[in-house]
């Protein structure tokens, strides 16, 4: 017997669960195919990026790279360094966020999108029920992102996650942080530059464990430098507070104190509690659904994209997956991107960037790493890196430190797909003085 009430179902082209990256790229271009599309999101429009993700990041992170720059200027030329207030940086945040959710409103209501505020469950019959309302979807498409995992411990609720971090008001003194992904470490670096004490302890043996090894052993170097205490190889057991401090223990034995915790240990896809006519829906092992190249899972006519489903976790994918979704099923058809050419950076300080693949795939396989002289005048951290991956002779990755990286990095997705030579790189000829002209020439 079905836990819905019954009322009769509004007939859609395409219902969308979710008003992130991916749902909003979706439920748009889908309606400006012409289709009857109806989004319906629980929370603010635009999702984890925008609300608790990408957009709050990049703003403390911008922050916090200046107040290291000045920092460094110090102890060159500059007199006085300006006080820096978090609680302003999170009110601006906040005001941007808000101006953006208002924006991305508007920009449904263009499309002539439909937007439904409430949380969707999927009925027996495949009806999506929400708002006291009910729909029959030609299409449904899941595009329900993915939830911070909580540290499963006693007192692991104890511990922040990154959507509680960017509602702090001021800065923790002493903060320890349990992983060593995106993440923990841009946190550990952002926090670092505020100021705060960073203690960082993973359960792995290194940090960032999709980079290239050399390009991560230089972000390692970076955040020695910053003062963040690292520590490998350890899982905590248990979280207990006082009121004032946490006290965390390890499986080593070990034991730390801080006035705030994070545990940035991976996500969990929103794949689980979503109602009856998912069940038995196929998943694989991180939660997320299997889909196949027209993003279908595996119960026909249910679709899935972004965090959700078993792609990237970026907010690039998610949104480029929604308006291929909606070319294969309203326009004229088209392919899915391919994963091998996304970019990615992990906004540290300086950030690492990667795209495509740096293990030789054959027998001659080359990378070619250098890294920048900033190290070596420096002689304690890595400044800037970058290697180049090449087999039979043909770009096959690319991963970089730098400031700029994150600006720079995409171009080299469409040297590795256009299938440049290490001889068509030698032939360019960067600027004087400029990172850049580490990454050509030689
Ligand atoms: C701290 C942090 C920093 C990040 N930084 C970056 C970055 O710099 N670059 C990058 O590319 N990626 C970054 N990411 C990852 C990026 O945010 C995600 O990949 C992206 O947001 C995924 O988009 P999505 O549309 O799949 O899901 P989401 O954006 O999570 O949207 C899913 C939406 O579905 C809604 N929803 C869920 N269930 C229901 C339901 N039953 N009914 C109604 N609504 C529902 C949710 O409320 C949510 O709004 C970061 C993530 C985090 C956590
Ligand atoms: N700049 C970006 O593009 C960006 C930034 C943030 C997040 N993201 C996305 O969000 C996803 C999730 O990020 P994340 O950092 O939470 O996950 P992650 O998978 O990148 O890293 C999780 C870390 O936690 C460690 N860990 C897991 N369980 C542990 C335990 N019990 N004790 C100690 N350490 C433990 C892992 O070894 C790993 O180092 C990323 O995969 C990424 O796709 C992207």
């Amino acid at each position: 017997m079905s836990h819905f009430t019954h009322h009769p179902a509004a007939s859609h082209d395409l219902v969308v669960i979710g008003g992130g990256s991916g749902g909003l790229a979706a439920a748009k271009a889908a309606a400006r195919l012409g289709a009857s599309v109806v989004l319906i999101e629980q929370a603010e429009l635009g999702g984890t990026c925008v609300n608790r993700g990408c957009t709050p990041k990049k703003l403390m992170w911008k922050a916090a790279s200046h107040q290291q720059g000045l920092r460094e200027m110090e102890s060159v030329s500059l007199t006085d360094v300006p006080s820096f207030d978090f609680a302003t940086l999170r009110r601006r945040s906040d005001a941007k966020i808000d101006k953006l959710n208002h924006h991305f409103e508007e920009e449904l209501e263009q499309a002539g999108v439909r937007l439904l505020r409430g949380r969707a469950e999927v009925g027996e019959a495949g009806q999506i029920h929400a708002g006291g309302e009910v729909f029959q979807p030609g299409k449904l498409l899941l595009a329900t992102g993915a939830r911070p995992r909580m540290l499963d411990i006693p007192g692991g609720e104890l511990a922040a996650t990154s959507d509680d971090v960017f509602g702090w008001d001021d800065l923790p003194a002493r903060l320890l942080i349990i992983g060593g992904g995106y993440i923990g470490c841009e946190f550990a670096s952002i926090f670092a530059a505020f100021g705060s004490e960073v203690h960082l302890m993973t359960d792995g043996e290194r940090l960032l464990d999709q980079f290239h090894a050399p390009a991560v052993d230089c972000v390692q170097a970076g955040l020695n430098k910053q003062g963040v205490n690292l520590g490998f190889g350890i899982k905590p057991t248990q979280i207990d507070f006082n009121g004032t401090m946490f006290k965390v223990s390890f499986d080593d034995g070990s034991i730390q104190y801080a006035d705030r915790v994070i545990a940035a240990i991976g996500r969990i896809p929103n794949t689980d509690q979503l109602g009856p006519g998912l069940q038995g829906i196929k998943c694989v092992k991180s939660g997320a659904l299997a889909i196949d190249t027209k993003f279908q899972t595996s119960i026909p006519g249910i679709y899935a994209i972004g965090d959700a489903a078993d792609r990237l976790p970026l907010t690039p994918v998610a949104t480029r997956d929604g308006a291929c979704f909606a070319a294969q099923h309203f326009g004229d058809n088209a392919d899915q991107i391919d994963l091998n050419l996304v970019a990615t950076s992990a906004y540290t300080l300086p950030p690492i960037s990667q795209v495509g693949r740096l293990e030789a795939d054959h027998d001659d396989g080359e990378t070619i790493s250098n890294l920048s002289s900033d190290v070596l005048d420096d002689g304690t951290a890595a400044h800037s890196f970058f290697a180049a991956a090449f087999s039979d002779n043909v770009l096959n990755g690319v991963a970089l430190i730098n400031h700029a990286g994150p600006d720079m990095i995409a171009p080299f997705a469409a040297l590795i797909a256009s299938g440049a030579t290490a001889e068509d790189i030698a032939a360019a000829t960067g600027i004087h003085p400029s990172f850049g002209e580490e990454t050509v020439g030689r």
